[in-house]
């Protein structure tokens, strides 16, 4: 029996694999909201539909194994037709904070690569002002704690992430810092200033990047463009 938060998750990921069409080179995000798309894709897949994904973490290409989604890289690939990931938090302009998962980085290729990048949310992280989530930034392990100081001054208490007491490891061999900003009022002069700071590697805030967002709410979906 799935909870409630899951029944939304599935529906509105079952939903965005309506959108691959054959033929489709499809960017596949991470996260448990993309879990479903991607099971919703094997079944397609093992209905005739012709597809080749790339995977934006070692999480979603164990599941595009699992499910018999087929797979592809940025050798062969420069483009993709769509990306359908899942999202943290979306603001009204659609810029967005994403990586609760630790796979920014390569969810912010997978996005930029894509024609069209749907994202889908349950109701619940559709908000006004990007912030209450903690902003996730991927850094270099050398000198990360000068890279936490100096994103430290731009307002916030950055947290190195750990699992189960370890320090996590992004899957490109890198840090994750938490960075509760709290409300983020210019989310697009934050993205820059961070970017800035030399042992950043990537920010969670996804600017101007999404074209369409599919939300789960309650028996509705809605989908804002
Ligand atoms: O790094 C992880 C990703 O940005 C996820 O897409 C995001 O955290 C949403 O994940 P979920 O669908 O599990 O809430």
């Amino acid at each position: 029996m799935l909870s409630e938060q899951d029944r939304m998750k599935k529906i509105v990921g079952e939903e965005a694999a309506a959108f691959v069409k054959d033929g489709m080179k499809v960017g596949l995000g991470s996260g448990s909201t993309v879990y479903w798309m991607i099971r919703k894709l094997g079944e397609l897949v093992e209905n005739g539909l012709k597809i080749e994904g790339i995977p934006s973490s070692t999480q979603t290409e164990n599941w595009a194994h699992e499910f018999g989604v087929p797979l592809t890289d940025f050798s062969k690939v420069n483009k993709l037709d769509i990306t359908i990931d899942g999202a943290d938090e979306v603001d009204e302009n659609l810029h967005m904070i994403k990586g609760g998962g630790a796979a920014l980085f390569r969810e912010k290729i997978i996005a930029q690569a894509a024609k069209e990048l749907i994202i889908i949310v349950d109701a619940s992280k559709m908000v006004t002002n990007l912030g209450k989530y903690p902003l996730p930034v991927e850094i270099l392990p050398f000198a990360w704690e000068r890279t936490a100081n100096e994103i430290s001054k731009l307002g916030c208490v950055p947290k190195l992430r750990k699992k189960d007491a370890e320090i996590l490891i992004s899957d490109n061999g890198n840090y994750i810092l938490d960075c509760p900003f709290n409300v983020i009022t210019d989310p697009t002069n934050l993205n820059e200033e961070i970017k800035r700071i030399v042992g950043v590697v990537e920010t969670g805030l996804f600017i101007g990047m999404a074209t369409r967002i599919i939300v789960g709410d309650g028996e509705n979906i809605n989908i804002v463009e």
